[in-house]
């Protein structure tokens, strides 16, 4: 983990403090999100799963270091049914104007194989420190393609200990003025972004796996932050963007982020509401992330700092539930993560999925690649993530989620929801604590697969009804 100067360290915790604390003090916030993402029943999806992966960034073809047998190993371990599944401006667009159709079928093909398992796919157009050509190397950002990256000339370091700071480079930040036009030097880059993610929808518009695409990992404003570049420039981006994609696309959701500045840290967003031109009901959602503050500076979940982040995460669940209500869609968290290895880290885990359950968001953890933060290490042996991220959750709710409760203690699940006809409840049981599958009560009736752990629950199909599944 990074560890940063005491000072700045310092002056990040008042800032969070401040910010933080004027959030808490509004006390408005919704106790759960109010739209869902659903299938194509209707039923209500509790989206499950990692961010595959960080090795896209540095590939040469933008792919991530996956295999099919990946994918099996993962639902066989943890039953996951979601993937934020990384990709690359810099390989969908090669050069202006030009999208590399051969790319779009390599992720089309890795898609498949998510979709045999019964997996959801959410799309994401990553990017760190803008792109790969900040440095010669191209070791250190990822993202944009090297004919959009304009740093006229000013400096980029060879070396950062904190990686981050690359983003305060004068390089960098130039290459960002330019890309949200706040040079007025290169009017043509948004739309360039714009248009590729039309090129990505229009091959994807029809796959059944996907879900929606998340338009702009962690979004930087370089010279223009906070409220003014989340109503200013990156509005821009997203309203041009979803336009562009509803030109091909009129049903896969779409989601936007907040900046990651504060925001990952629980300080509030002033991200505005975005229309969907599409005919029906909006839908456009939010991707948010969450890294503690304590946790970034190198601090474990225990003591002190412990109680520090739960704060935070306090603060972080009501902007964003607030954030939400004025977006009035869905919300998957699109990254959380840290080093699995370090003290506290499988409580923290623990807690950001209680959260979710709690709120009804979607949860995406950073991230599948081997080591110390994913599930495997470097030879495939599975860490101490694995038997946390192996929850039982309802894959797929037959109406309106109320309560997804999980109770460690006594391997208790409670789902209650107002049933609205859409189909029967599924819920995945990890072979840890269920062993040989659960018992429902709560259902009309009730089936067991054993080889995909999937218990199906059958209630009326109106009313208030409560599923409680224990271990059979
Ligand atoms: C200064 N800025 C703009 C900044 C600082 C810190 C992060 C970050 O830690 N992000 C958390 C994780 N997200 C990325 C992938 O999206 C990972 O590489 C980071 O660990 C992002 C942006």
């Amino acid at each position: 983990m990074r560890r940063p100067r005491l000072a700045a360290a310092g002056l990040a915790l008042a800032v969070v403090a401040a910010g933080g604390l004027a959030s808490a003090a509004r006390g408005d916030a919704p106790e759960r999100v109010s739209r869902y993402v659903t299938d194509d029943r209707g039923r209500v999806l509790t989206l499950h799963g990692f961010n595959t992966a960080s090795s896209a960034k540095s590939t040469p073809d933008a792919l991530p270091e996956l295999t099919e047998a990946d994918v099996e190993t993962e639902y066989r371990a943890m039953g996951t049914n979601f993937v934020r599944f990384l990709m690359q401006w810099r390989a969908v667009e090669p050069s202006p104007g030009v999208y590399d159709t051969k790319y779009l079928e390599k992720v089309a093909e890795r898609v498949g194989w998510y979709a045999k398992r019964g997996y959801h796919v959410m799309l994401d157009m990553h990017q760190d420190l803008w792109g790969n050509r900040i440095t010669p190397d191209g070791r250190a950002g990822n993202g944009a393609p090297g004919w959009a990256t304009h740093l006229d000339g000013l400096p980029v370091a060879g070396e950062h200990d904190t990686w981050e700071l690359y983003y305060l480079d004068p390089g960098v930040m130039r290459a960002f003025d330019h890309f949200w036009n706040t040079t007025g030097e290169h009017p043509e880059l948004m739309d360039h972004y714009a248009r590729a993610w039309r090129a990505v929808a229009d091959h994807f518009k029809d796959d059944p796996a996907v879900i929606g695409y998340d338009l702009m990992n962690e979004p930087w404003g370089g010279s223009v932050q906070g409220a003014a570049f989340e109503n200013g420039p990156l509005a821009e981006l997203y309203r041009r963007t979803i336009a562009q994609i509803r030109s091909v696309d009129q049903d896969n959701w779409i989601f936007v982020e907040p900046q990651a500045v504060g925001v990952n840290w629980g300080l509030p967003s002033g991200l505005p509401r975005f229309d969907d031109p599409r005919a029906g009901e909006p839908r456009i959602g939010l991707a948010p992330h969450v890294y503690p503050l304590p946790l970034d500076l190198g601090e474990d979940y225990v003591g002190a700092s412990r109680e520090w982040t739960d704060t935070t995460l306090g603060w972080w669940r009501s902007n964003m539930l607030r954030l939400a209500e004025r977006q009035g869609g869905p919300v998957i968290l699109g990254e959380f993560g840290l080093d699995t290895t370090r003290p506290g880290a499988t409580e923290l885990v623990e807690r950001m999925l209680e959260m979710t359950d709690e709120v009804g968001m979607g949860r995406a953890y950073w991230s599948r690649d081997p080591g110390p933060w994913g599930p495997y290490d470097g030879e495939g042996r599975p860490g101490p993530l694995v038997p946390v991220y192996a929850r039982p959750y309802p894959r797929a709710i037959g109406g309106v989620p109320r309560q997804i409760a999980y109770d460690r203690a006594t391997h208790a699940l409670t789902v209650r929801f107002d049933a609205n006809g859409s189909g029967p409840t599924e819920i995945y049981l990890p072979a840890d604590e269920f062993p040989r599958g659960g018992r429902v009560t709560g259902a009309l009736s009730s089936s067991w697969d054993p080889d995909r752990r999937i218990l199906t629950a059958t209630t009326a199909a109106s009313g208030v009804q409560t599923l409680t599944v224990t271990p059979s």
